[in-house]
């Protein structure tokens, strides 16, 4: 736990923490949600984008049995291996097999079947030879050309065998997975529930987006903002609205929140300003502090609690970007944790080229808000024009990459490397 801070003491003795700092205490803080207590059971039609919370074998091989690649004719390898075209080698069709049918006869030497992709193999026969290397003659056909043995058969079981491991838990569903879920006839399966991610805007000048402005409002834009981020990234947003800046309604409100949530986001209200009371509620309902800001530019003011590791809580800074900027870097890591991902919960950094000299003050890990581009192959940045004051949200929108200028750096020339972080 960070030094505790007197409710209204100089901002002075709240140690910024380097961002990469904040990102493993935050991560230690993290309890992933239980295989078996947060598990639900979801259909395939909806399992996608979910987080397996159970492993999965098939009790099925894959292919399910011995089959044809291509359309041609089903023979014993024996007796084509020496044919071509001035040699050919005719041999009998005593059957055709279309995809979905079984054989009913056992191909012996001197014998084939007329096969098509996707149709069971013959017992006698071992090798395909494909219908472009034959000339067919009423019930007997030609092979002019000598395939390699067992060539265009997919046998039983080469691509996966029953009962070996075929998805592990914590894996994202996509597409891929859901295709080979369906393959081994997993139409049901245990996903981790989707986390509470309780929303609560702070401030008593905020309303919300169909209120006609009166002087000195301004439009609680972080309650939809956070919400459809939670929505993007797997969790249910339960939103709490604008809570006045009113330390008994703001307790009230907490409370409730971390009684209800996982994960409880407030935005507003953790600076140093006489209305900033966040974090003297959260001590005063037992919460545990463990960060109170981060050498991050926007977004310096950030609290993070846990109340009985039951639910973690971030108090972010009011200002819109400040607080998008916080969710991406501290947020999703721990979201994406607690939801049960095991693998890459933590931001991607790649190398650009930046277009623009980017600018910084040194003092903070500053994120600069433009676009990422792939030209020729090489990740490029331009940093989107405007503004870059953590009160300006109008010029985030569309951002896909956040340059960092490094603490202790004050300039980037273009040209030259950065690295920025996907969002
Ligand atoms: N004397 C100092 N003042 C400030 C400091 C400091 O170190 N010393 N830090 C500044 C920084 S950096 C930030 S960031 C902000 C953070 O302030 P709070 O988290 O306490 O947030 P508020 O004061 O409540 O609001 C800040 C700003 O954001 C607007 N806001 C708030 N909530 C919303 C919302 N839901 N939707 C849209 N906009 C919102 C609010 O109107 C303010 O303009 O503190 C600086 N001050
Ligand atoms: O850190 Mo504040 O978020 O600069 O605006
Ligand atoms: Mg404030």
């Amino acid at each position: 736990m960070v030094g505790a801070r007197q409710c209204f003491a100089p901002t002075a003795v709240i140690k910024m923490l380097p961002a990469k700092e904040a990102e493993t205490i935050i991560l230690d803080l993290v309890q992933p949600l239980n295989s078996q207590q947060d598990a639900e059971i979801v259909s395939l039609e909806d399992a996608t984008e979910r987080i397996l919370a159970k492993a999965i074998a098939s009790e099925v091989d894959f292919p399910y049995w011995d089959n044809s690649a291509m359309d041609g004719y089903a023979v014993h390898y024996q007796d084509v291996a020496d044919c071509t075209p001035d040699n050919p080698v005719t041999l009998e069709i005593v059957e055709e097999i279309p995809a979905g049918y079984p054989p009913q006869k056992t191909i012996e030497s001197g014998q084939t079947a007329r096969i098509f992709t996707g149709a069971m193999l013959p017992s006698g026969a071992d090798t395909i030879v494909i219908q472009e290397n034959t000339q067919r003659e009423d019930n007997r056909v030609k092979i002019f050309a000598s395939p390699e043995a067992k060539q265009f058969v997919r046998y039983q079981g080469s691509y996966y065998q029953a009962g070996n491991p075929m998805l592990r838990s914590g894996i994202v569903l996509q597409a891929s997975d859901i295709a080979v879920l369906a393959t081994a006839q997993c139409t049901e399966l245990t996903v981790y529930r989707r986390p509470q991610v309780a929303i609560l805007s702070t401030g008593d000048e905020l309303v919300t987006p169909d209120t006609p402005l009166q002087p000195g409002q301004i439009v609680d834009s972080n309650q939809y903002a956070l919400a459809s981020f939670v929505k993007q990234n797997g969790g249910i947003p339960l939103c709490y609205g604008i809570i006045p800046d009113k330390p008994e309604a703001l307790k009230n409100a907490i409370e409730q929140a971390v009684n209800q949530a996982d994960i409880v986001l407030s935005t507003g209200g953790v600076s140093v300003g006489d209305y900033d009371y966040v974090d003297r509620i959260l001590a005063e309902l037992g919460g545990n502090i463990h960060i109170r800001s981060v050498a991050v530019k926007p977004g310096k003011p950030l609290t993070v609690a846990t109340f009985d590791n039951t639910c973690l809580y971030f108090g972010i800074p009011g200002n819109p970007v400040s607080a998008l900027v916080s969710c991406w870097r501290f947020v999703l890591p721990a979201l994406k944790k607690l939801s049960g991902i095991t693998d890459n919960v933590t931001p991607t950094f790649v190398k650009a080229t930046t277009q623009n000299p980017l600018k910084a003050g040194g003092k903070r890990e500053t994120y600069l808000w433009g676009t990422l581009e792939v030209i020729d192959g090489e990740y490029q940045f331009s940093i989107t024009g405007g503004s870059h004051q953590s009160a300006n949200l109008i010029n985030l929108a569309q951002t896909n990459g956040l340059a960092v200028v490094p603490m202790g750096e004050t300039s980037i020339e273009a040209g030259t490397e950065v690295m920025v972080m996907q969002v």
